[in-house]
């Protein structure tokens, strides 16, 4: 099934979802973002991502049942990374607890999908679900409910607080540097400007998108939700003096790999162009991971930073409320106080 993940999540298969990214961004920024003097980014940002995934995943695009799978994910997500002792009113219990009703909810809905498939009132094309439950492996085999469902949840996981902490570091360096700004707003707003009324993102528009995607890049090099990953040491090598034996787990870190100055110069600056032509050499970047185990749904992540960006810059500029606030990395690196910022929409000023 690893193998089959990016099948489901590579760009041919996702360029038909950026319209419906791009619907359900608008309804995002109209209900959570228009009118608002100042709002928290990091509990919007999330609540972005996680209803973008409910409706790409599964086509859950109700609020209120999109409620029904976020309140068990909170609980999941925060025991994700605990002490793995399953005892009632531990937060590893919990989290078990909540990925069963998880589950359950899943099931439900894959049961009728397959129904509705039959029954030819559901199409092919219109989640991944009914890709996952249309397409079968090179044998001719079709995945299971229970593993669907478990895939589901893994890419609910993978993709939760991952894609939420990039956009709302996003919104952090854009109100820092307004020069960088200034220049995400005059792409988005020739994409924006050249779309008629209703008119939505389409592939072509995310192609136009370079100078924000580097900018993006920049923030994942700067912030990467991510801090690493373990690696299992195939045979003995020597690394920088150090003996490492076959066998022994290896922790690879995503911020020090996009610190080295030889590759990097001035690292800590904040400098998109780092990314024009052929970019950074091979593993010298890795927010997303590299190798055979890289993360599958990189290209959704590209997509729905890309369509966010997007639309907050169409409409607003903004300044940080807290202007040193701290971060804390908890495990993925995020505003203390959640970001809260002050909003300009451009009509208004
Ligand atoms: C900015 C957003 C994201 C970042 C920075 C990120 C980063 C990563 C990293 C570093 C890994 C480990 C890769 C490795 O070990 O080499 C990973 C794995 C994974 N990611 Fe992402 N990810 C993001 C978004 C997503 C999204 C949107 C999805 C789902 C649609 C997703 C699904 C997964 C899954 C399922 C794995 C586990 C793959 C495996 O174990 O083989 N990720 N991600």
């Amino acid at each position: 099934m690893r193998k089959m993940l990016p099948n489901f999540l590579k760009p041919e298969a996702l360029q038909r979802y950026i319209g419906i990214m791009d619907h359900i961004a608008q309804r995002h920024f109209e209900s959570s973002w228009e009118n608002q003097r100042e709002v928290l980014v990091f509990p919007l940002s999330k609540r972005y991502t996680f209803w973008l995934a409910c409706r790409l995943f599964v086509s859950v695009e109700d609020l209120n049942h999109v409620a029904k799978f976020a309140e068990p994910f909170d609980v999941l997500a925060s025991g994700l990374i605990s002490v793995p002792i399953n005892l009632p009113g531990t937060p590893f219990n919990r989290a078990i607890k909540a990925s069963n009703v998880i589950r359950k909810e899943l099931m439900a809905i894959i049961k009728q999908r397959k129904i509705d498939l039959a029954e030819g009132k559901a199409s092919a094309t219109q989640d991944i679900l009914s890709h996952m439950l249309l397409t079968s492996d090179e044998n001719g085999k079709f995945m299971q409910e229970l593993d669907i469902a478990d895939k589901i949840l893994g890419l609910l996981i993978g993709g939760h607080d991952t894609a939420s902490s990039a956009c709302a570091f996003i919104v952090k360096y854009l109100a820092e540097l307004p020069e960088i700004y200034d220049g995400v707003y005059k792409e988005q707003m020739e994409i924006a400007k050249s779309k008629g009324v209703g008119e939505l993102l389409n592939w072509e528009d995310i192609k136009k998108m370079r100078y924000s995607w580097n900018v993006a890049c920049e923030v994942l090099r700067l912030a990467p939700p991510l801090q690493g990953a373990f690696r299992e040491a195939l045979d003995d090598f020597t690394f920088n003096g150090f003996y490492i034996p076959k066998g022994w787990k290896i922790y690879w870190c995503a911020n020090s790999t996009h610190r080295n100055p030889k590759v990097f110069s001035e690292p800590l600056k904040f400098n998109p162009s780092r990314f024009e032509g052929s970019g950074p050499p091979p593993y010298t970047f890795v927010p997303f991971g590299g190798g055979p185990r890289m993360c599958p749904g990189k290209e959704y992540a590209k997509l729905e930073i890309l369509v966010f960006m997007h639309h907050l810059v169409k409409r607003f500029s903004w300044d940080k409320i807290i202007s040193d606030e701290k971060i804390i990395v908890n495990p993925m690196p995020v505003p203390a106080n959640g970001l809260p910022v002050r909003l300009y929409p451009h009509n208004k000023t």
